[in-house]
């Protein structure tokens, strides 16, 4: 049987990997892709923005990162994938593992070279990472999964240059040029890039990825990082401080909460509020978003940020007898959760 192909995305916080991958999806006509979600948090926000037709089939892989904490989970998960396709239940041509903004590519990547079953069913076709333009340059001065991200990428596309100026984009890819020189860099306005940049790269090349990290095919290596996104006070859990590549604490200070409730939001209410804590608390927020149930709207108003910047759209109308609600998860660093648990509160109808 034919090697499956897999493409790894990966990408710092809110970089713009969801949105790609939309993109491509609605434009993969007659591909059938399996897309394999994992989200930091608990709660599967990107289920509902990805679009959801029968040409795919989304795997939901929450509450943990799958470069540590489930990462037997991803290994579970693709050899289940291709049993069934072996058998004839499932029917798709090609697998995307969508990361979460926080994982090292390294560990997910092995998975395909670590373990025979999925060696001899996958491919690994390419590592696609997406940098945010805006809050790039930030990221990678402060964190080490997004210089990863960078390192390990065979293709890079530059997203939200839209919202920078010329010459600060031209620095940054001065910048991802010197940390990887051999990946190609495209610039991308919302996702949208041809599908030929996407797939089949061939762009997998174990030797570079060794050069990267010497103990990229250590038996282990990153495997016994138990480590949980949300918990708390684990800084000396490992019981050592080194910048060893196979101790990515990239959990030690970003924690993530839900806000979840059953009651319609007020519109200027919650727009007011959310304009106030991102003047405050915007720096440290990394990630935010939701699926909201807004009062006087019969659709679901998809909402995000990263930082300062904010956005919202109009989603899918409520199905009939669905039961509205919102769900919206925080991401971020030392963020005041009970401000922000009680102030939305306060937005209810
Ligand atoms: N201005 C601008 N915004 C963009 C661009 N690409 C994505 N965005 C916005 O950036 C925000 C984050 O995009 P996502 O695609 O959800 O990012 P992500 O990497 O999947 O986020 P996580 O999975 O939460 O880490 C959304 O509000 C997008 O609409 C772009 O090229 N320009």
């Amino acid at each position: 049987m034919a090697l499956i192909p897999a493409t790894i995305l990966t990408g710092f916080l809110g970089s713009g990997k969801t949105t790609l991958l939309k993109r491509v999806l609605s434009e993969a006509h007659g591909q059938k892709i399996a897309v394999i979600e994992n989200e930091f948090g608990e709660e599967n926000i990107d289920n509902d923005i990805l679009v959801a037709d029968t040409n795919e089939q989304v795997i939901q892989m929450s509450n943990g990162c799958v470069c540590c904490t489930i990462r037997e989970d991803l290994r579970s998960t693709l050899s289940d994938l291709a049993a069934k396709k072996r058998k004839g239940e499932l029917d798709f041509e090609r697998v995307v593992i969508e990361t979460t903004g926080l994982a090292d590519p390294g560990p997910v990547a092995q998975t395909f070279f670590m373990d025979d079953e999925i060696a001899e069913a996958y491919l690994l076709d390419s590592i696609l990472t997406l940098v945010d333009a805006k809050h790039g340059e930030q990221q990678l001065d402060t964190r080490q999964e997004a210089r990863r991200q960078v390192g390990f990428a065979d293709q890079i596309f530059v997203s939200k240059t839209d919202l920078c100026e010329p010459a600060a984009v031209d620095a940054l890819a001065h910048r991802i040029k010197h940390m990887n020189p051999r990946a190609p860099q495209r610039r991308v306005h919302f996702g949208e890039v041809p599908i030929a940049e996407v797939f089949d790269l061939k762009g997998f090349n174990l030797n570079a990825k060794l050069e990267i990290d010497p103990a990229f095919l250590e038996e282990g290596h990153g495997g016994h990082d138990h480590h949980d996104h949300d918990h708390h006070d684990h800084d000396h859990e490992h019981g050592e401080h080194c910048d060893h590549p196979h101790h990515h604490h990239h959990d030690d200070d970003v924690k993530s909460f839900v806000f979840r409730s059953d009651k319609a939001f007020h519109p200027a209410r919650l727009e007011d509020f959310l304009g106030a804590i991102v003047q405050v608390y915007g720096p440290k927020m990394l990630r935010y978003k939701g699926v909201l149930f807004m009062k006087g709207s019969d659709r679901k108003v998809i909402f995000q940020g990263v930082h300062q910047l904010m956005g919202s759209d109009l989603g899918p109308k409520w199905a009939p007898g669905e039961k509205k609600g919102s769900k919206m998860v925080f991401i971020g660093i030392d963020l005041p959760r009970d401000v922000l648990l009680q102030g939305l509160e306060q937005c209810l109808v």
